[in-house]
């Protein structure tokens, strides 16, 4: 810290003296002022005289004697930067009219300086107990302010040094902020970190004018636009801190009517950064510094809404915004007298913005942390969710797919059944035919084919109606189906009143046997229909042989079929067989 801020102890070898007079009628000439009474003269024992914003002009009178018990090297600096026009003169210089006074000032260009320097430096070479005086008259539009210090110029050189590294140190940590920012905005395309580059931008432009250093560096030939600057940095930095602050805490999604105040402030900035441009010095700056403290009252509130219903980005910003405002409160108060001169507060515009350049730095880390973890419990979240749906998706799959199993199943039961009677089909047929030839084959039994056919079907029909004719064939599928072996014979609803039946035996007396108990069992009782008994008989024609194939089938059931008609004419309520050695003729009488 030593080198930073060296001591001021060698002031001291020098009294200074300083009071102004105050010439509103602007024409006074310095020796009509040098032989002004005492009278005309104030001081109020202070070297740092504010006077505020004044059309006058105004002479200040600097006495300086040596209190060095040695010829001193000193400079007086007059540490206001932004000060219009200085002409200074040297009294005891006033008799000879030929030596012009110098001239001074922010109006003037840079190159015109005695030293250079941002603040306006003097060289005062007084041998020891010498004393001598300064009349210095300014006229400027900005606020009238004249701290004057003596320093030794050894001790001034040396804290220069500081001053410039600590400046340096201030630039360092500004542009390695905006290359950090620049980078993580085009990383990470927020445009929260544009707003924040804006800001760092124009406040540390802001705080190098107004100390002097970018009339120094960066626009010395431009005295106009220094002043035009001033207010429009200042305009623009509150503009782009209220936008930062805006999109930081993500005002739009917390709070509407936020939100749009905060739109309602960036228009004015925006309006008093143009106003910069045409409006006199004195309004620009007043109008800046106005809507600097209405936005910097409007941000604090809205952060401060938002810090209250737990939005922790809004927590953080307030906290780091606090610095700032109580670095500002600490330059006011130090400015306005109430504390006692030091470079830290002299300096707290740069240290404070620095520290806020860097603070802020931190809050947008914590704010991307909280992101990114946001971002990964979403993540986790959508994959549980994913999960779920998968199974439940899966669950939801299985229970179709065995829904329409089932229908499947029904669909195809029903497809190779009879509604009428509850019988298989003939399309079931077809589908057993290749299992029982593979049967019969296997098992070494003989294939013994059924057509059964009711006698005088459609005369009962026309005698008792088309529902006793179902009823009947209900009852003869029946019992039909009585006379099967489960699992082994398969019986169908040929079509119609007739029925075929496929049953393996191991010889033709066997199929014959089984021929007559379906022939009987149709007979032998009556069908009830209501009160109607009804009497059926059926004629079967049977053909029993080793078929191989499906054709050789074929070939069985035409047979069967010769039979049938062969029982219907022989009288019909028989069983005629195929194969029996008598030929086609009668197993038994009806
Ligand atoms: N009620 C009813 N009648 C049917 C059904 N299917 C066919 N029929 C009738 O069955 C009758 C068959 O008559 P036919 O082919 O002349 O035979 P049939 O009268 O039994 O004479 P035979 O066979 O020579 O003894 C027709 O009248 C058909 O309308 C059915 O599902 N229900």
């Amino acid at each position: 810290m030593g080198l930073l801020w060296p001591s001021v102890a060698l002031a001291n070898f020098y009294d200074v003296e300083l009071a102004y007079h105050v010439d509103d009628s602007l024409q006074q000439s310095a020796a009509q002022v040098q032989a002004l009474p005492e009278s005309a003269w104030r001081s109020n024992g202070s070297r740092n005289l504010s006077l505020g914003y004044t059309q006058a002009a105004v002479w200040f009178r600097i006495r300086v004697t040596s209190l060095a018990a040695f010829p001193q090297e000193g400079l007086l600096e007059i540490g206001y930067p932004v000060l219009g026009s200085l002409r200074i003169y040297q009294t005891e210089h006033l008799r000879d009219h030929t030596l012009a006074p110098l001239e001074l000032g922010a109006e003037r260009p840079f190159s015109q300086r005695l030293i250079r320097h941002r603040n306006f430096v003097l060289p005062l070479n007084l041998s020891s107990g010498e004393s001598t005086e300064w009349l210095v008259r300014v006229e400027t539009k900005t606020s009238m302010q004249f701290p004057i210090t003596m320093h030794d110029r050894a001790v001034f050189e040396d804290e220069e040094q500081s001053r410039l590294i600590a400046h340096g140190v201030y630039v360092g940590v500004v542009l390695a902020m905006l290359a950090y920012n620049a980078y993580l905005l085009i990383a990470l395309r927020d445009i929260v970190y544009l707003w924040y580059i804006g800001w760092m931008l124009t406040f540390a432009g802001f705080v190098l004018t107004i100390g002097g250093m970018s009339y120094q560096w960066l626009w010395p030939n431009a005295p106009s636009w220094n002043l035009t600057a001033l207010p429009m940095l200042l305009s623009l930095a509150t503009l782009c801190g209220v936008l930062f602050m805006s999109s930081l805490v993500q005002l739009q999604a917390h709070s509407r009517w936020g939100w749009r105040m905060s739109r309602v402030l960036v228009a004015l900035q925006l309006t008093l950064a143009l106003g910069a441009l045409v409006l006199p010095y004195k309004l620009a700056i007043l109008m800046a510094i106005g809507g600097a403290v209405i936005c910097m009252l409007g941000v604090m509130f809205l952060a401060a809404r938002l810090a209250v219903q737990q939005v922790a980005t809004a927590r953080m910003f307030l906290m780091t915004f606090s610095v700032v405002v109580l670095a500002g409160c600490l330059l006011a108060a130090s400015k306005l007298g109430w504390l006692p001169a030091s470079r830290w507060i002299d300096h707290a515009p740069q240290i404070s913005s620095a520290l806020e350049m860097l603070l802020f730095s931190i809050v947008l880390a914590a704010r991307m942390e909280a992101e990114r973890k946001l971002r990964e419990q979403t993540q986790r979240d959508m994959l549980a969710q994913h999960v779920q749906w998968k199974a439940e998706l899966e669950t939801k799959v299985a229970e179709r797919t065995d829904e329409l199993k089932q229908l499947n199943h029904s669909l195809a039961k029903l497809s190779r059944t009879d509604a009428l009677t509850g019988l298989f089909n003939r399309r079931y047929l077809e589908e057993c035919i290749d299992t029982e030839l593979a049967r019969s084959q296997q098992e070494g039994l003989q294939v013994a084919l059924y057509m059964v056919d009711i006698d005088h079907f459609k005369r009962l029909n026309d005698t008792h109606g088309h529902a006793a004719g179902d009823v009947c064939l209900r009852a003869v599928a029946q019992r039909l189906l009585a006379c099967t072996r489960p699992g082994q014979d398969v019986l169908v609803r040929w079509g119609g009143e007739e029925f075929c039946l496929v049953a393996l035996w191991a010889d033709t007396r066997q199929a014959a046997d089984m021929g007559e108990q379906l022939r009987a069992a149709v007979c032998d009782a009556y069908i009830e229909h209501g009160a109607l008994q009804m009497k059926a008989s059926v004629s079967i024609g049977l053909a029993v042989g080793s078929p191989r194939t499906r054709l050789e089938m074929l070939d069985l059931q035409q047979r069967a079929d010769e039979s049938l008609y062969a029982a219907k004419a022989l009288g019909r309520n028989r069983c005629v067989c195929a194969t029996l050695p008598s030929g086609l003729g009668s197993l038994l009488p009806a």
